[in-house]
């Protein structure tokens, strides 16, 4: 159990830990790759833990101390049969990633997770890969895990995904990386595009124009040296600390500013709060800053369309801070939020009225009026690491105590977390 008080200060010199999508993609390319990846600042967490465990299971060598991996890629037909079931936890990047790869693999394979996986739609990825050829099926034709996966020759298709999904995109654009001529897929919106900055940062010729990207099949990737940025995902729980207590201000070093990412920092400047971008630089493809965050009283504001894909994993943090901004936040268009580790517009809807907010659930996202004092209460975080840390920067706010139950969850993307908040408390 997480107990959170509330803070009188937010302040001090911060590092999150690496980013996720990141993250899994170095150790995905890395064991797809000739030669050896070398990768620093990766994240430790439980979800990119499950994608090295089953590269593991299919023979590939890897390294792994804290921050510091050492993958030793065998090629892309290096992998092996796995004679156990591929375990991915709770991580839906990994089994739908994982699924673009093992559809080009000339054995067979089965992949599952854990309960909230279970309940997460496939078939928005099996579909697509089916239609090249692929032989996949679930549970429900192939909608839930677990998946069995026999792979081999595939035909490029071109595909125009319903959902802006880098998950969907990153699956197809694997696929296609074998497939048999042109593979392109094109999102309604710029989805987290770090699958195609990686793959050219592995000698990968891909073509993107506008919100299509292409791949011509038969491609190698070259291992090399990858440095994670940290997490704006994660940044944004410290960057809603800030703004939850009056008079804090805290620099965040090395943070991932990849424009796909940083939705957050738009709607924080458009609520009248202040973020200083500093040191900006580009590691490996993706560019990177510290941020200085500074209080400043928040107003309420309408967030929908093009947007949404780029702050969709803060959207549980974001509704926190607008209980404390001026007027009415309006959450549009966020229908995916129902799909993730829980239905988030759900657990944020219920978990922050244990709090005293006043926010309501709408079809596609939430309505939350601000400002509304918040009281500590206890808070189940229903095991999705977002909502108990989301719920925890809510706490910073709140009278008295508040508990967060299934804390166990924060690990999933942020190990450290309690430690971090703690040290940037008083
Ligand atoms: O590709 C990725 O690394 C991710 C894509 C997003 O999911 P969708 O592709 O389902 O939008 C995001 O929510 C998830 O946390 C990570
Ligand atoms: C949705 C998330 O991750 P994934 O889809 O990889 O489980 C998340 O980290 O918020």
């Amino acid at each position: 159990m997480l107990r959170v008080q509330r803070a009188s200060q937010i302040n001090g010199t911060v590092r999150v830990p690496g980013d996720k999508s990141i993250s899994h993609r170095a150790v995905m390319f890395g064991a797809l790759a000739e030669g050896t990846t070398s990768i620093e600042g990766f994240l430790p967490g439980a979800d990119c833990l499950s994608t090295i465990s089953c590269f593991r299971k299919m023979g590939i060598e890897i390294e792994q101390d804290k921050d510091r991996v050492t993958v030793h890629g065998q090629g892309w037909y290096g992998l092996q049969e796995p004679s156990q079931h591929l375990d991915v936890g709770n991580s839906g990047t990994t089994i739908r990633l994982m699924a673009g790869i093992l559809a080009t693999q000339p054995f067979h394979s089965v992949m599952e997770g854990d309960e909230s996986i279970a309940k997460r739609p496939m078939r928005r990825v099996i579909g697509p890969l089916r239609q090249m050829g692929a032989k996949i099926d679930g549970r429900k034709d192939g909608e839930y895990t677990p998946l069995s996966i026999r792979g081999g020759e595939l035909q490029g298709i071109s595909y125009q995904s319903p959902v802006a999904s880098a998950q969907i995109k990153s699956a197809i654009l694997l696929a296609g990386m074998q497939a048999n001529g042109v593979t392109s897929v094109t999102e309604p919106h710029l989805s987290r595009d770090h699958t195609e900055r990686m793959l050219q940062a592995f000698g990968v010729k891909l073509v993107r124009d506008g919100l299509t990207v292409s791949i011509e099949g038969g491609q190698k990737l070259k291992g090399r040296a990858i440095q994670v940025p940290g997490d704006i995902s994660s940044a944004a729980y410290m960057i809603a600390a800030v703004m939850m207590v009056p008079g804090s201000s805290l620099l965040i070093e090395n943070v991932g500013i990849n424009p796909s990412r940083t939705g957050i920092l738009d709607v924080v400047d458009r609520m009248g709060g202040k973020i200083e971008r500093i040191n900006e630089r580009v590691v490996n493809e993706e560019p990177v800053a510290d941020l200085l965050v500074t209080y400043s009283e928040l107003q309420g504001i309408e967030i929908s369309g093009d947007i949404i894909p780029r702050l969709i994993d803060e959207i549980p943090v974001i509704a926190v801070m607008a209980t404390q901004a001026g007027g009415r936040t309006v959450i549009k268009d966020a229908e995916e939020l129902k799909v993730k580790e829980t239905d988030r517009i759900a657990t944020v809807v219920s978990e922050l009225s244990k709090l005293g907010a006043k926010i309501i659930a709408t079809e596609d996202g939430m309505i939350i009026e601000g400002p509304t004092p918040l009281k500590g209460a206890v808070i189940d975080s229903f095991g999705d690491h977002r909502i108990g840390m989301a719920m925890a920067i809510a706490g910073l706010a709140a009278e008295g105590e508040t508990l967060i139950e299934n804390d166990d969850a924060i690990l999933v993307s942020f190990p450290g977390f309690p430690d971090v908040l703690q040290s940037i408390s008083k």
